[in-house]
């Protein structure tokens, strides 16, 4: 029980938080206001938003790059601006969106500036700073390539090296502003999955802000959603799908949230409808098709045409006026759909 609790113990809160900007002497764009939120140790926490909604803006507040409004950031109970640099730097670590290019570096001097805020004004490692880069590399993955040159590397690796910088850092809290952006699907889930294997294991608090609502759904312990000034919507991902908050959050008449699925399915105008018969994988696919052609799937019987799965041997018959047409593909199913209603 001890373990848990401290597992559990939070390690940042806002209070009262406003965020957003001073605008000449008087006037101030104000964001949002009365942020209360939460990190837990161990915790991987993504914040989502469309664009605009202010999450870079949240994320530099909280991380005192920027001065809120009004309110204030805690770190494990002290107000941050309360707190000096080296201070701040010992307690949480920032991995930004923008592609590193210090191409005369290593990924070993890289990561071993993440000691920085623990060595003389010398910069002169120890044995201890070592063991902590050599540390971290291996939870990247990347160990053997310390000698490496920065720019000899693809960018996912490149953020593998921002992340063992921060965590060569060994603060309580990572936070990484779009880490996935620039990424290709397989690195997207591998940084994703990363992230969470890092909470998980080292007991740090994880904050990052993402647009990737597929993959934070599946990694995320907690998702703070936010839209334009209102109050931020914090929860467990399913909680958050299964009571709407992100169909209302990212509502939009081009595409719809699928609750079962966690999809976005686009919205595609509706000429006629279709009776399709079978389910599964094949009637999910078949279904995706038929909708972007503009057909409304039901199973219900409805006009004179359908589509009979025939699973076992991946066919589609299509009955039409009586006649039946076998398509061994979804391409000859539409071509086939497509020249019977030009004839029509
Ligand atoms: N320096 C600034 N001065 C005034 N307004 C700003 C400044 N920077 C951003 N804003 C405004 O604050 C709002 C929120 O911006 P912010 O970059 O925090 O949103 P975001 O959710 O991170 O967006 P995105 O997803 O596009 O990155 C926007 O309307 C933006 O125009």
């Amino acid at each position: 029980m001890k373990e848990f609790k401290e597992i559990r113990k939070d390690i940042l809160v806002t209070q009262n938080l406003s965020i957003g900007y001073k605008q000449g002497k008087k006037d101030r764009l104000c964001l949002l206001s009365d942020i209360n939120l939460t990190i837990k140790r161990g915790e991987m926490v993504c914040l989502l938003g469309p664009n605009g909604a202010g999450k870079s803006t949240l994320m530099r507040t909280i991380a005192g790059i920027q001065t809120p409004l009004s309110g204030s950031t805690l770190v494990e109970g002290i107000p941050i601006c309360d707190r000096n640099f080296k201070e701040i730097a010992q307690l949480l670590s920032i991995v930004l969106t923008e592609r590193i290019d210090v191409g005369n570096l290593t990924v070993y001097h890289i990561v071993s500036l993440g000691r920085h805020p623990y060595t003389s004004w010398m910069g002169r490692l120890s044995e201890d700073d070592k063991e902590k880069i050599k540390w971290a590399l291996e939870q990247v993955g990347l160990l053997h390539y310390a000698d490496n040159f920065i720019n000899q590397l693809s960018d996912g690796e490149r953020q593998r090296v921002m992340i063992a910088k921060a965590l060569a850092q060994d603060t309580p809290l990572i936070m990484l502003d779009e880490p996935t952006a620039h990424l290709d699907l397989p690195n997207r889930v591998d940084i994703m999955r990363l992230l969470h294997r890092l909470a998980r294991e080292t007991n740090k608090a994880i904050l990052l802000s993402t647009h990737e609502l597929d993959l934070a759904l599946q990694a995320a312990d907690i998702i703070w959603l936010m839209a334009r000034s209102e109050p931020i919507k914090i929860g467990a991902p399913e909680d958050l799908v299964l009571n709407g908050s992100i169909e209302e959050t990212f509502r939009n008449k081009s595409f719809n949230f699928d609750r079962k699925t966690g999809n976005f399915i686009m919205n595609y105008q509706k000429k006629q409808s279709i009776q399709v018969l079978g389910n599964d994988v094949m009637g999910f696919w078949t279904q995706r098709a038929l909708s972007r052609e503009g057909y409304q799937v039901t199973c219900e019987k409805v006009g004179d045409c359908s589509v009979k799965l025939i699973e076992d041997s991946m066919e589609w018959e299509v009955i039409q006026n009586g006649s039946t047409t076998s398509c061994v593909s979804i391409q000859e199913l539409l071509a086939h759909l497509r020249k019977n209603s030009s004839l029509d």
